[in-house]
């Protein structure tokens, strides 16, 4: 399955069946591992009764780039992400699993129909799935809503069972007795005894305590009392609850406080939502249908319904917690193995005036889009949690369509201004809200709804600053933080639990919150922190699926291996590591390879973007190649010009990007992708920027297939990062191609950097730059005013952060920024590529309009006439 790299005769290898199997390529780290100490195939031996042959399994090529320890460059700066994110590589969402690494099956005897069953399961709880078995799709929908998906490439998936699975497990209403009849079922070999005794342990607890909000106020409830003992007496818990509360003990509900309906409406959007409007369906039928839709397998493999919760029937007792706590208890709860279940009962709630929203009728949710919802409000409720969809998969109506269903005032998050502007777009789009509903709260807007419900849509940045604010400001902050919300939307979810916007949780009066996001990693590790912070996690699509359907575009990847020139190697070994970053960005032969593949892909009239994140190198390489560039210098006005021309105009072609472009960039012309200088090893980052093709508009042609290149300077430090940054897609099923020789590049006409003397200029100008020159982050934003300044801590760049920036900031900075020194580097860029583009277009638009007299309008030619002969008038006093 594995392959080391070898040449490519030329770009014509991705001709060749991207599913298939020989063609993928495992990255370094991983090879490393292959044979090696992880012992690279195990046996199974056929028991007594199981009457099959003995098989062997290659675990070693499908393990993860994560599990494998690579060579960490002694010199390799790890940049802190935005939002605080750090620097180690840990996957905090499989805390608590059963197993570690590796299915190891070596006691297990194989049933004697085993080739008709699609798992391996051990006694640790690793999963592997053949993705050819028959009931494979039916074995991959029940893996996804019990175990963690690890790796899905095309033929040998990976997942695991983790105790924050189960409980996802748990909370979209699968019981522990099913988890284990179906996996039992699905297996090749017998359960162990330990495996399913973990499950039933782990599971015991999930979903018998829930943490409810009521007039603004919140409860601990529990219906079994051993558990409410231990919350109360727990130190931590009993330190969050209300005083008053404390005194007067617990209090006892009825029964009807636990009831579980199932959900008897039909999700907005739906094909079930249109019958039911045309009378075709009643509630009562679509009740029975999501029983049995719950039933995630039971139609394939004949079990039978989940059994209702057994505790329904009792009475429950509940105390109150203190609302600027609530961190603190859920937390706590989950340390002590009593998750808190939060769920809205928003059908029931007469507190809170109901909003006044439902989809256009045009409006039609996808399969993959309904089926996430469906686990969001399987039981009639709102369930917290997050959901993930790849980028370019339509988020933004998945969180629609679910404050449509709940019909209570939502309040949205996002990351950056462009893009509450963009969420107010899609709700006005696709729903019937009115603008008076509606409101935005930015630096430049902050109005409020005048309507007993609404929206606010706003970014972590701005809900979560401290210190003073603005008195319209101030104001806003007070009236969100005095009601009660029934929906709290969180976008680009795994930015949550950052230091800076954790509060941002906590700040509000909130039932149900949905966290939405394309990439559940972080650098650091803290994305487990989402399961108590928002909930468990509800769905997540696989992205070679979307893909197949044509939801998303088919993407090639390939790593581009480009040998340092002798020059430029000789100072890389010498320099200090900031220095490095340069050299090997700036390194001749990755400019020639740029050059090479633009032309390439631009002649097969692909529109491609290339991605920098060294700002120099990106001006640097703009330049050289006569390409427009974007960085967070570059002027809204000439922003907008350049990504104008770039999705209408033929002669636009190729832009360059630093990171303002990684996120709130919809450009569905972009098909190629080129990455020049990447943010050390973000999984997150290179996901987001294929998400920038995954968008194609001509994805739906036949054949079709967009790219994504990485230009890897070889043997740098760049080859560990790159292998790193592509975990995450490499686990989602992409396949990274190595290409080490670019054919036909050599005989290239115009080619740039081709003698020695041009390479030893382009060396000596690198070494003459300042070492501040090789950060990568995009440090500058300019303000209304026209002056840059450095962004602000936490915040992210993006395509418009100018506009959303006050046109007077107070703030410290050395005295030359007082004269405007600081701009000097960015002050070349008047001279660039983009002016001589403006003026291009200033000339072309004065020739349409005839001004040098050729092909003119007879109107522009008798009033030029008639200008003359006035001039003529004046000048002879006649
Ligand atoms: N059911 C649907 N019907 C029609 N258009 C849809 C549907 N779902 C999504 N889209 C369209 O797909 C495009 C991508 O959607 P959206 O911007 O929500 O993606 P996303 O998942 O948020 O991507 P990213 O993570 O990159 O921001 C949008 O133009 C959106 O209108």
């Amino acid at each position: 399955m594995s392959r080391s790299p070898s040449p490519a005769s030329s770009l014509d290898f991705f001709e060749s069946d991207p599913s298939s199997g020989e063609e993928e390529y495992v990255p370094r780290r991983r090879q490393r591992k292959v044979g090696a100490a992880a012992g690279g195939s195990k046996k199974v031996s056929g028991g007594p009764n199981a009457g099959g042959p003995k098989i062997k399994i290659n675990l070693a090529a499908i393990r993860r780039a994560q599990d494998v320890a690579g060579a960490h460059p002694a010199d390799g700066p790890v940049e802190e992400e935005d939002y605080g994110v750090g620097d180690d590589d840990d996957e905090g969402y499989f805390d608590g699993m059963i197993g570690k690494r590796g299915v190891d099956l070596s006691n297990q005897s194989l049933k004697s129909d085993h080739a008709l069953r699609p798992l391996w399961v051990d006694d640790t709880g690793n999963i592997i799935v053949e993705a050819f078995a028959p009931f494979a799709k039916q074995a991959q929908d029940f893996l996804v809503a019990i175990a963690e998906p690890v790796s899905r490439p095309s033929l040998i998936h990976e997942y695991r069972i983790t105790k924050p699975s189960l409980h996802s497990a748990m909370s979209i209403g699968l019981e522990t007795k099913v988890i284990i009849e179906v996996l039992s079922r699905l297996s090749k070999t017998p359960l162990s005894p330990r495996l399913t005794g973990r499950i039933e342990e782990w599971t015991a607890s999930f979903g018998k305590v829930r943490l409810v909000l009521k007039n603004n106020r919140y409860f601990l409830e529990t219906s079994v009392p051993e558990f409410l003992q231990t919350l109360m007496t727990d130190e931590v818990i009993r330190d969050c609850r209300v005083t008053a509360e404390a005194e007067a003990g617990p209090t006892v509900f009825g029964a009807e406080q636990t009831a579980r309906p199932r959900r008897d409406y039909a999700i907005p959007g739906t094909e079930e939502a249109r019958r039911a409007e045309r009378g075709e369906i009643e509630a009562g039928a679509i009740g029975q249908r999501n029983r049995d839709n719950d039933d995630l397998i039971g139609a394939v493999i004949g079990i039978g319904e989940a059994d209702e919760m057994d505790d329904e029937d009792d009475a429950v007792h509940s105390f109150e917690v203190a609302g600027e706590r609530m961190e603190d208890v859920r937390r706590r709860c989950k340390d002590i193995d009593l998750p808190a279940l939060e769920e809205y009962d928003f059908r029931n709630d007469v507190q809170n005036p109901n909003l006044d929203i439902q989809l256009k009728p045009m409006t039609v949710i996808r399969p993959y889009q309904e089926m996430s919802l469906a686990k969001m409000f399987g039981n009639g409720r709102a369930r917290s949690g997050v959901i993930v969809l790849p980028c370019g998969a339509g988020k933004t109506l998945v969180g629609i369509t679910a404050a449509c269903t709940i019909k209570k005032s939502a309040l949205v998050l996002c990351t950056s201004a462009v893009s509450v502007a963009q969420w107010k777009q899609q709700f006005l789009h696709f729903s019937n809200i009115s603008e008076r509903q509606i409101c935005a709260f930015t630096q430049g807007e902050k109005e409020m709804f005048t309507t007993p419900a609404g929206i606010v849509i706003s970014t972590y940045s701005m809900i979560a600053k401290t210190g003073k604010r603005a008195h319209d400001a101030e104001k806003m902050m007070q009236f969100l933080r005095s009601r009660e919300w029934g929906f709290l939307l969180l976008d680009e979810v795994h930015v949550a639990p950052a230091d800076m916007f954790r509060k941002c949780i906590n700040n509000f009066k909130v039932h149900a919150k949905l966290g939405l996001t394309a990439t559940l990693v972080r650098e650091d590790d803290r994305i487990g922190d989402l399961g108590y912070l928002i909930g468990p996690k509800l769905y997540e699509a696989n992205w070679m699926d979307l893909a197949k359907n044509g939801h998303i575009a088919t993407v090639q990847c390939a790593e581009v291996w480009c040998p340092m020139t002798p020059q430029f190697y000789r100072e890389y070994l010498r320099k200090s590591s900031r220095k490095r970053i340069l050299l090997h960005a700036m390194n001749p032969n990755k400019v020639q390879a740029a050059q090479f593949l633009i032309n390439y892909h631009e002649s097969r009239g692909d529109k491609v973007i290339v991605f920098s994140d060294n700002v120099y190198a990106l001006e640097a390489y703009a330049k050289k190649l006569g390409k427009s560039f974007i960085h967070g210098g570059t002027p809204e006005g000439e922003r907008l010009r350049i990504l104008s021309r770039f999705q209408h105009d033929p002669q636009l072609n190729t832009i360059f990007l630093s990171k303002v472009g990684d996120t709130s960039i919809d450009l569905p012309e972009a098909t190629c992708l080129i990455q020049i200088s990447s943010h050390f090893g973000s999984r997150r980052q290179e996901a987001q920027r294929l998400g920038r093709i995954l968008r194609a508009k001509r994805r739906n042609d036949e054949g079709f297939n967009a790219f994504f290149y990485s230009l890897v300077s070889k043997d740098t430090q760049e080859m560990y990062y790159s292998s790193k940054r592509q975990g995450f897609l490499i686990d989602q099923g992409y396949a990274f191609k190595v290409i080490t020789e670019l054919h036909g590049l050599e005989s290239m006409p115009n080619l740039v950097f081709k003698t020695i003397s041009e390479q030893i200029s382009l060396l000596e100008d690198v070494l003459n730059t300042s070492d501040d020159k090789a950060e990568t982050a995009d440090h500058y934003m300019r303000l209304n005013n026209g002056k840059l300044m450095k962004r602000p801590a936490g915040t992210q760049p993006t395509l418009s952060t100018a506009g959303s920036m006050p046109a007077v900031q107070r703030f410290t900075a050395p005295l030359e920024h007082l004269s405007g020194g600081q701009n000097l580097s960015y002050r070349e860029q008047n001279k660039s590529i983009n002016k001589e583009l403006a003026r291009d277009e200033r000339q072309n638009k004065r020739d349409r309009v005839g001004g040098n007299g050729k092909d003119q309008h007879n109107l522009f030619k008798k009033r030029k006439q008639e200008m003359d002969a006035i001039k003529k008038q004046r000048a002879t006093g006649v």
